[in-house]
């Protein structure tokens, strides 16, 4: 190391949290110190970690913890600021007052971000300091810089994936081992993957926080999780991942975000929700917490980036990546990117966005059945792509899949069967993704 950058000045860090992802970011920079100074250029010193609890045991000099997260934020020795502590308040108290006080700040929390990323980017662009978040979305994979930086020259289209490690952890048991919901669902904490709220999770709110954020990147438009379609996987059943296995598919919670382009010139479409992708496409195969991110541009084509969503260690590489980011523009100079909502596109209803439907319905068995059923998806113009018929008498069950048309069709059609005398029970509605008809 030369000695230009062992006598710079250190850069000051207060670590806000130090739960799964906190404790991560402390045990790297204690670890990596070396490598870290020599990376930035001069040392990164933890000035304080924000605690809520100073008896629990911690890996850290305990004369480091502090409870009084607001002072630890003032401090006049901390250049950046980690904000590890999750949800609204006070989190976005304590990085607005960060950013004011021209302080950088990295954080990986995405609901935050969702809905008050224009009034914090504000604060950081107006005090001339860096706001990363690259740990919000799809943890440890780099796609916030992708999207924001590699492909500032381009135009993308469609952002689609698998965004929660969570919900991708409980899918997957299910359909390989058949293992419970629950059982699962307490395991992914235990793991560290899931949020300290699980329903964020399961309901697919955190999903809807990532592709408003996606969204919002991707198409230079600001879009908040309430822009967001969301279904979450809480009324997905095992008797659903056995039914797609029969059409050769896989059920995964996926996140869309897509420019369409409709009677009213250009949208943005951001939704949520279970569907059911077969076997062939890349994104069946993603399994366990990891995530994964496909990206079409106009240019650039198709991209795909895969690897660890969820988990103590992988999202803290995602912050330590931006906090050597946000401390080497403090050493030499230099700036993130803004944000970029120049083009604010309109945001569509998922009432007009193309989708494909799967029906599993319980059906009296006689004559005429099949033909009343198709009737009613012919009358709104939706294309039937496959229909099968299981079981006999007052086990018969139709599962129709339908070719791509307006959700609202879609739906109409399924409220339609529901209230026909032939059709005992709608049992199970989901959309199709991953192909192209
Ligand atoms: N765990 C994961 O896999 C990922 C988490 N994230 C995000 O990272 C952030 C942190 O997540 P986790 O570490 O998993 O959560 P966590 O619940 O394990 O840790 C948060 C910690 O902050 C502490 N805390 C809360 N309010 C505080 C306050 N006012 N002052 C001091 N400490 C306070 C809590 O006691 C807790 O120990 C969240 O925004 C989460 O959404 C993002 C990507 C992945
Ligand atoms: N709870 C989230 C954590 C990462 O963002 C998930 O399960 O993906
Ligand atoms: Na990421």
């Amino acid at each position: 190391m030369t000695e230009a950058v062992q006598n710079r000045p250190a850069i000051g860090v207060a670590v806000l949290g130090m739960g799964n992802v906190g404790a991560e970011v402390v045990r790297i920079l204690e670890e990596n110190a070396d490598d870290l100074r020599a990376r930035v250029g001069a040392p990164l010193e933890i000035r304080g970690v924000a605690v809520r609890d100073l008896s629990k045991p911690r890996k850290i000099d305990s004369a480091l913890l502090t409870t009084d997260a607001a002072a630890l934020v003032a401090r006049d020795d901390v250049d950046i600021v980690v904000e590890l502590v999750g949800g609204i308040d006070p989190a976005r108290e304590l990085i607005r007052t960060a950013l004011t006080g021209g302080k950088s700040v990295v954080s990986a929390n995405k609901a935050l971000l969702a809905d008050y990323t224009g009034e914090l980017a504000g604060a950081a662009a107006d005090a001339k300091v860096d706001l990363y978040f690259e740990a919000a979305v799809a943890g440890a994979i780099p796609v916030i810089r992708p999207l924001m930086q590699s492909l500032a020259g381009d135009k993308v289209e469609r952002v689609a994936g698998i965004v929660n490690g969570t919900t991708n952890f409980i899918l997957s048991a299910m359909d390989e081992t058949g293992a419970g919901y629950d059982e699962t669902l307490a395991e992914a904490g235990r793991l560290g993957y899931a949020e300290a709220d699980p329903t964020a999770d399961v309901g697919g709110y955190d999903a809807a926080a990532k592709a408003a954020i996606l969204a919002s990147i991707a198409f230079h438009t600001r879009v908040t999780a309430a822009d967001v379609y969301r279904e979450g996987i809480t009324e997905v059943t095992a008797d659903d991942l056995a039914a797609a296995k029969k059409f050769d598919c896989t059920v995964k919670l996926l996140a869309i975000c897509e420019r369409v382009v409709g009677d009213g010139g250009e949208r943005v479409s951001a939704r949520v929700y279970p569907a059911l992708v077969p076997l062939s496409h890349p994104l069946a195969s993603v399994n366990g917490a990891f995530n994964a991110v496909v990206v079409e541009a106009e240019n650039a084509g198709r991209l795909m980036f895969y690897g660890q969503g969820a988990g103590g260690a992988p999202t803290a590489s995602a912050v330590m990546g931006d906090l050597v980011m946000a401390a080497r523009n403090k050493v030499h100079g230099g700036r993130g990117p803004l944000e970029s909502t120049y083009a604010e596109l309109p945001v569509a209803s998922i009432d007009d966005v193309p989708t494909r439907y799967y029906v599993s319905m319980r059906v009296a068995d006689r004559p005429g059945v099949l033909a009343q059923v198709a009737g009613e998806f012919s009358k709104r113009a939706v294309s039937i792509a496959a229909v099968r018929q299981e079981g006999a008498g007052d086990d018969a069950r139709l599962i129709v899949v339908t070719h791509r048309a307006p959700d609202r069709a879609q739906s109409e059609t399924v409220a339609a069967l529901e209230d026909m005398d032939a059709v005992i029970k709608v049992s199970s509605v989901l959309r199709m993704e991953g192909t192209d008809d």
